[in-house]
């Protein structure tokens, strides 16, 4: 029987070459629910696949597809970073998350995840919440980020606010010889579930805060709480956030923040939040160390709530993730003091150590498919 070629055209092509890194990509289909998602597992050497799902209306399954890769390698690094044995996952759901979420939906997906049998384990991002995953867990045990009453860790922006206090507290410390933060001033971008804890806790220190939110509600009960503690806050609007006088900016809201544009107006000495994927492109690291502002890589700085999530999937134990969670301040001055030596930018320095990582373990790559639940260490 004759083999027919096929040809592909260029963006056939593109599709492929961006996929290449990966090592699978699932597209899901199920018309009888409307369902059309993409999962990407980047890489399992140092587990199975672990990374949250993200529900979108995005606007192409490209658009899509670029989030999925993007986010995924991500989580590869984050994983690496916080020492827990896992490899990097994400998924899309290509939705309206306020009209298009259903039970059976998320029932479909759900089956999907089963479909990798353990080599995807995956919970909440933006645009899920823990009770969809109630729907998603009706399919596949391979679920975490549940609530605390289905025998979940609960609300993992708890854990991931209290790592973004550790390394704006190693942040300090390595400026300014001291892990003090009140009496400076800061700049909040989006006081959402993480946030919003963020600037309560630097205005009980009594620290000067500047924020912005897109919606009026959340303003309007930040100022409500600051009229009770040590510390100030001033409103402003979105645009001008980059632009504040402040010594920390603290990205909480959306990726990409960091870009040509943005980096021209900030006055900060760093950058220190949970957003993910908050530079636009890696080359945006090397801008900020010409312009003399520190750059705490993200998936240092917001890899709690994957701890998490994580240690969840041990059985829940809220004392296991606080020493890990801990952990964050010594990684993170270890990053910074290593760029120094190194005379690299701190996204180089942190990435560099998490392939050195990975590259150590290339050889254990057989761990999901013995069975074994992934353990972590805690450093002493
Ligand atoms: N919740 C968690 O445990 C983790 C969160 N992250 C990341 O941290 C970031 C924040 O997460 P959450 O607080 O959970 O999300 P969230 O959805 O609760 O809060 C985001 C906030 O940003 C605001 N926002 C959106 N666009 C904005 C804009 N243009 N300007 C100002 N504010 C804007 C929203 O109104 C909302 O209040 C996200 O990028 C998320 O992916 C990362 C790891 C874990
Ligand atoms: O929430 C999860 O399931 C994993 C964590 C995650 O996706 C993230 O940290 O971005």
């Amino acid at each position: 029987m004759e083999i027919k070629k096929v040809a592909m055209n260029k963006n056939d092509l593109d599709r492929m070459e961006k996929m290449a890194g990966h090592e699978q990509v699932m597209f899901c289909n199920d018309p009888s629910v409307g369902l059309k998602a993409i999962i990407a597992i980047h890489d399992t050497t140092l587990g199975p696949a672990l990374g949250g799902t993200r529900m979108y209306p995005y606007a192409t399954v490209d658009k899509a597809l670029e989030d999925v890769l993007r986010l995924s390698e991500g989580m590869t690094y984050k994983c690496a970073a916080a020492d827990i044995d896992f490899g990097g996952g994400k998924a899309v759901i290509i939705g309206n998350p306020k009209t298009d979420k259903t039970a059976a939906l998320l029932r479909s997906f759900g089956q999907y995840v089963d479909s990798f049998n353990g080599r995807f384990y995956t919970g909440t991002d933006m645009g899920t919440t823990m009770n969809d995953f109630i729907q998603v867990s009706k399919e596949t045990n391979f679920v975490t980020g549940i609530p605390e009453v289905y025998g979940g860790g609960g609300d993992s922006s708890i854990p991931t606010s209290q790592g973004v206090i550790y390394s704006l507290q190693a942040t300090s410390q390595y400026l300014s010889g001291s892990r003090e933060l009140g009496g400076k001033t800061y700049a909040i971008q989006g006081l959402g579930k993480v946030g919003f804890k963020v600037a309560s806790y630097l205005l009980e220190i009594g620290a000067n805060v500047f924020v912005t939110d897109v919606h009026e509600d959340v303003l309007e009960k930040i100022k409500r709480k600051a009229n009770n503690l040590k510390g100030s806050v001033t409103v402003v609007n979105s645009d001008d956030i980059y632009g504040v006088d402040a010594d920390i900016f603290i990205p909480c809201a959306m990726g990409g923040v960091i870009n040509d544009h943005t980096i021209e107006q900030l006055r900060v000495k760093s950058i220190v939040g949970s957003a993910n994927n908050q530079l636009r492109s890696t080359k945006h690291a090397k801008d900020l160390h010409n312009k003399g502002i520190l750059y705490a890589p993200d998936y240092i700085v917001n890899s709690a709530g994957l701890i998490q999530v994580a240690d969840e999937l041990y059985e829940p134990n809220k004392d296991r993730v606080l020493l890990k969670t801990k952990e964050i301040y010594q990684s993170l001055l270890e990053i910074y003091q290593q760029a120094a030596v190194e005379g690299m930018n701190t996204l180089e320095a942190a990435n560099h150590k998490c392939r050195q990582k990975i590259e150590e373990q290339q050889h254990r790559n057989h761990f999901f498919s013995r069975g074994r639940r992934p353990k972590w260490n805690i450093r002493e």
